[in-house]
């Protein structure tokens, strides 16, 4: 039996960094960014007004009234304009040559055919210098950032259309039990609705990764091993149930019947004990347990690190916060115990409420919980004692 973070080790040793690939850029949000994406221009590549106002030349001012010359709007061709004269120009337009400074309507007042300022002008105020925002050959987004809205905007003023970025990982998504049924069918006594796979795609696109159905293998070593060699196809796969030492848990079987090396099987920690790693060829193989409350926690502290890891990403583990527990808590078990709650911020600081029930077989303890604490075994802990809350979203 290994421990969580023994386990967590073991597996970013072994998984593989996916490909990179060129793609549209909406389709690369979500996803991280391959190499440096460096400007080839200066930003702005001219001087520009950053008001609505006039632009003139500082030192040609001699205190008299300026005859405007013209009207300069943004996207419009800049003409050069006499010292001594202002031209009426609007935020974005570039700064015609013979004009320094821009002041804003507000700070002039109409005068005959021309304007008087009325406030105190700084040479070159109102101006954004070419090359002030981006420098030509600047990283203006680093590798290893997750692309957003920013950043597919920022290549998009760059004149690109698309951005070198990690694959999406594909996950196969299997389980496994005689008691499964397929999802819509009512759930009737001593069946289930196979619940795991549609709780495991939800996170896995959530990562930004891809779900591909195995559906449900019987409990059955060739049937398991049918659909678990399919699932090779993907970049990952995850198995739920069948990973115990129950008469018909096949999974371990199955992995190392097609040439699977087991790295892993239990680790010490509540829900979640069964989970086995194994690696078969170049493709992580995730045997989690069938639980759906130790499958879920399963998958967030050995699949999620995985899978982010595989996309590029350098951040893998969920943010921790100090949270105040609101009502006593114990852990009267011999493993690590996760249990599920609820943080919320108050005026004092975080307080995390811990949910009442803790089955691993009750998905009712993750429906209304973020977070997840981890108590020692043996541990008891009085209202209002501090805890590291791993938060969940
Ligand atoms: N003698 C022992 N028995 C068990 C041990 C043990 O150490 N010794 N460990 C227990 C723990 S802890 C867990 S967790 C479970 C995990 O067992 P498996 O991974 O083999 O899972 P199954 O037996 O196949 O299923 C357990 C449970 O989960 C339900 N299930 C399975 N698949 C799904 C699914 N796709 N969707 C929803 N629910 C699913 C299944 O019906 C069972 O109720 O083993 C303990 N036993
Ligand atoms: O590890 Mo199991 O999830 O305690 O039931």
């Amino acid at each position: 039996m290994v421990t969580i973070e023994q386990a967590q080790k073991i597996i970013l040793e072994r998984v593989p960094p996916l490909p990179t690939q060129r793609v549209p850029l909406l389709d690369a949000a979500g996803r991280v960014l391959a190499q440096d994406l460096v400007t080839p221009y200066d930003f702005p590549m001219v001087d520009t007004s950053a008001m609505d106002g006039y632009a003139f030349c500082f030192d040609s001012l001699n205190g008299e009234a300026l005859p405007v010359s013209g009207f300069l709007p943004a996207g419009a061709e800049p003409t050069p304009v006499r010292p001594g004269t202002a031209v009426r120009i609007m935020t974005g337009a570039p700064v015609p040559q013979g004009c320094d400074t821009v002041v804003p309507i507000e700070e002039t007042a109409p005068d005959g055919e021309g304007i008087v300022l009325t406030g105190k002008v700084r040479k070159g105020s109102h101006v954004r210098k070419r090359g002030e925002d981006l420098r030509r050959g600047e990283c203006v987004v680093a590798a290893g950032r997750v692309i957003r809205g920013p950043e597919v905007g920022m290549a998009a003023s760059l004149g690109m259309i698309d951005l070198p970025s990690y694959r999406r990982a594909k996950v196969a998504l299997l389980a496994t039990g005689d008691e499964l049924l397929e999802m819509g069918a009512p759930p009737m006594p001593g069946r289930i609705v196979n619940s795991n796979s549609i709780s495991l795609a939800a996170q896995v696109i959530t990562l930004g990764a891809a779900p591909q159905f195995l559906g449900i293998a019987r409990d059955d070593l060739v049937a398991t091993m049918v659909k678990l060699r399919a699932g090779l196809e993907s970049d990952a796969v995850v198995v739920t149930g069948g990973v115990s030492v129950g008469d018909r848990d096949y999974v371990k079987e199955a992995i190392e019947s097609l040439g699977g090396e087991l790295l892993f099987w239990k680790v010490n920690m509540k829900p979640g004990k069964p989970v086995a790693f194994a690696m078969v060829g170049n493709t992580p193989v995730f045997a989690l347990p069938g639980n759906p409350v130790a499958a879920l926690v399963g998958f967030e502290l050995f699949v999620r690190p995985a899978l982010l890891k595989m996309m590029g990403h350098r951040a893998l583990f969920r943010a921790s916060v100090r949270a105040r527990v609101t009502a006593a808590v114990a852990n009267r078990g011999d493993r690590p115990h996760l249990l599920r709650g609820s943080v919320v911020a108050q005026a004092d600081g975080a307080a995390v409420t811990v949910a009442a029930k803790q089955s691993s077989a009750n998905l009712g303890s993750m429906t209304g919980s973020n977070a997840l604490v981890l108590l020692p075994p043996n541990a008891a802990l009085e209202a209002g004692a501090m805890v590291d809350a791993m938060l969940l979203d």
